[in-house]
């Protein structure tokens, strides 16, 4: 039985994964390949789940509230074998942008698993707006640092993205950077992690384990034993999820997430503004609107440094009353 390719796609909250995935899946789709998909999300909502699975049957497992490297590895591998079972042509996992790819690898490489999945690519995904202010924005914390640098350090390929809305000086910065910590990957530059999909399907041929754990330095890799607080989060980065039970504006929100600034880095959510549905997306200062099918129940996700839950709450509360 010839071994299913993974494409691993990592990078930090907020980077283009999610983008990415959607290229990827659509590519697949016209070269009549059947994807599978693992999503896994922070918080206990599924708002990229729900933006993948917009009009699409494609066969999708989801690992919520937590971070793929801290859930249990047996948790990942049964996630996988149920993929495996509707015998996918490619299999795509997308990180949470605070996980370890690392982690993933070795979860693959579990026996139950090694002889039919092989990792095709990691592919890690830079926000090129916020990734050289994320250095100081996240300097006290030392895990989630390191992770980014790991993000980095055992990419396949590297996407610059969102290039859109740097200059060229800012461009020249971030590759410097990017070369410190991986001068032998490709580098991709994008907007809307728009790269030449047709072209990573070729040459899809399996790795031999031992290849692949000694490429990504498995062998001296540090493995992290990330902290989970109440919130089942990760390191001091954190996610609030509000429950949206009434209309409300964008303005409203968009002052309301200002407030947690510059804790807050990444928001999403299904929200109700005027008599549609919109999902909102929020990186850093960032936040835009688009129209959606979307029928569930409305929330927003707040994810961030160390965010209070329970001030959050009450002032999301205010808000609604001063409106
Ligand atoms: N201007 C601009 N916006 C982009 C680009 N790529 C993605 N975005 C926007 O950035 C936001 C985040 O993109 P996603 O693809 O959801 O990012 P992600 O890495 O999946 O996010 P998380 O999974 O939450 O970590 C969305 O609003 C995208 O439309 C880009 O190249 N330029």
């Amino acid at each position: 039985m010839s071994r299913v390719p993974v494409f691993i796609l990592s990078g930090f909250l907020g980077s283009g994964k999610t983008t990415l995935l959607k290229r990827m899946l659509l590519a697949s789709h016209k070269k009549g390949l059947k994807p599978a998909i693992l999503m896994n999300e922070l918080g206990s909502t599924d708002t990229d789940g729900q933006i993948i699975s917009e009009g699409s049957n494609d066969i999708l497992e989801k690992l919520l509230d937590g971070c793929i490297c801290c859930s249990k590895k047996n948790e990942v591998v049964s996630c996988i074998e149920n993929l495996l079972i509707q015998n996918p042509d490619v299999v795509f996992i997308e990180l949470t942008g605070v996980a370890n790819p690392e982690e993933v690898v070795d979860s693959i490489t579990e026996p139950q698993l090694i002889d039919k999945l092989y990792v095709e690519k990691i592919i890690t995904i830079l926000d090129s707006e916020n990734i050289l202010e994320y250095n100081s924005i996240l300097a006290a914390d030392k895990v989630i640092v390191e992770t980014n640098r790991r993000q980095i350090e055992v990419a396949d390929m590297l996407v610059m993205n969102k290039i859109d809305l740097i200059t060229s000086s800012k461009k020249e910065k971030i590759e410097k950077m990017i070369k410190k910590h991986n001068g032998s990957s490709p580098i991709y530059y994008t907007s809307y992690s728009d790269i030449d999909v047709d072209s990573l399907y070729v040459n899809l041929k399996p790795v031999k384990r031992k290849t692949m754990m000694i490429r990504i330095g498995k062998e001296k890799a540090v493995h992290h034993h990330h902290h989970h607080n109440q919130n089942s989060s990760f390191s001091r980065i954190n996610t609030i999820s509000i429950p949206i039970k009434q209309v409300t504006s964008t303005k409203v929100i968009e002052k309301f997430l200002k407030k947690w600034q510059p804790n807050l880095l990444r928001a999403k959510g299904y929200v109700p503004i005027k008599d549609q549905t919109l999902l909102m997306q929020s990186v850093i200062k960032r936040t835009t609107w688009e129209a959606t099918n979307y029928e569930g129940d409305y929330y927003l996700v707040l994810i961030g440094i160390n965010l209070d839950e329970a001030n959050i709450k009450r002032e999301w509360e205010q808000c609604l009353v001063v409106k």
